[in-house]
């Protein structure tokens, strides 16, 4: 009796849908963000960039405005491979590790990844502070309005609207240079 093959197995990874808080206090925070999305896009199909939000410094208040974004994206990279990506792009981009919430010229926080809840010491599934953040929640919301905490069964929404937006302006988006386009060798 012949059996049939099985066949050949495909790569049919799709990936994990992540959501990214960028940010920026420091430097030119505009060329920053723009540094730092164009980067990520090399481990992330981003798909969803918002608004940019400028914002007043929560948590340590002695510091310059920042300017916010959320964006969205699939990636293959695990957890902690993803989380150490975006540090060394962190890094490339001058940031110098001092104390929490400390002016930086460049931050960007991993909000959620797919259904993904994890717990470690290096990283936390959800962002543990992204529902009582506006600057996080406003641009995050415009790019994925139904999103909700999977804790509390709020829509992020409506944690928004029981926060303070005061101190929060909505700009433009960022115009990211289109990537160079392959040379035509026919
Ligand atoms: N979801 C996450 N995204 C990014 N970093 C995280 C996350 N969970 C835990 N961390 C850890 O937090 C450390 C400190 O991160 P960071 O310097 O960005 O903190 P912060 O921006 O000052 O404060 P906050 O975490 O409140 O935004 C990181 O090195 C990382 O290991
Ligand atoms: N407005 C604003 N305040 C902050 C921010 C930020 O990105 N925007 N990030 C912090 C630490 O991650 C602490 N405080």
């Amino acid at each position: 009796m012949s059996t049939q093959p099985s066949p050949t197995p495909t790569n049919t990874t799709q990936g994990q849908i992540v959501y990214l808080a960028l940010g920026s206090n420091q430097g030119d925070r505009k060329a920053l963000l723009t540094q730092a999305l164009l980067r990520i896009q090399q481990t992330v199909a981003i798909d969803a960039i918002s608004a940019v939000y400028e914002t007043d410094p929560v948590g340590y208040l002695d510091q310059p405005r920042f300017l916010n974004l959320a964006c969205r994206g699939m990636t293959e990279l695990p957890p902690l491979e993803l989380l150490k990506a975006l540090k060394l792009i962190e890094t490339e981009l001058g940031r110098i590790p001092t104390f929490r919430n400390a002016p930086r010229l460049i931050d960007i926080d991993i909000l959620l990844y797919g259904d993904l809840s994890m717990t470690t010491e290096q990283l936390i599934i959800p962002h543990p502070r992204m529902w009582e953040r506006a600057f996080v929640l406003a641009p995050l919301v415009e790019i994925e309005p139904g999103l909700v905490d999977p804790l509390t069964g709020r829509s992020a929404e409506e944690c928004l609207t029981i926060l303070s937006q005061k101190g929060m302006t909505r700009q433009d988006q960022l115009i990211l240079p289109q990537p160079e386009s392959t040379q035509d060798l026919s």
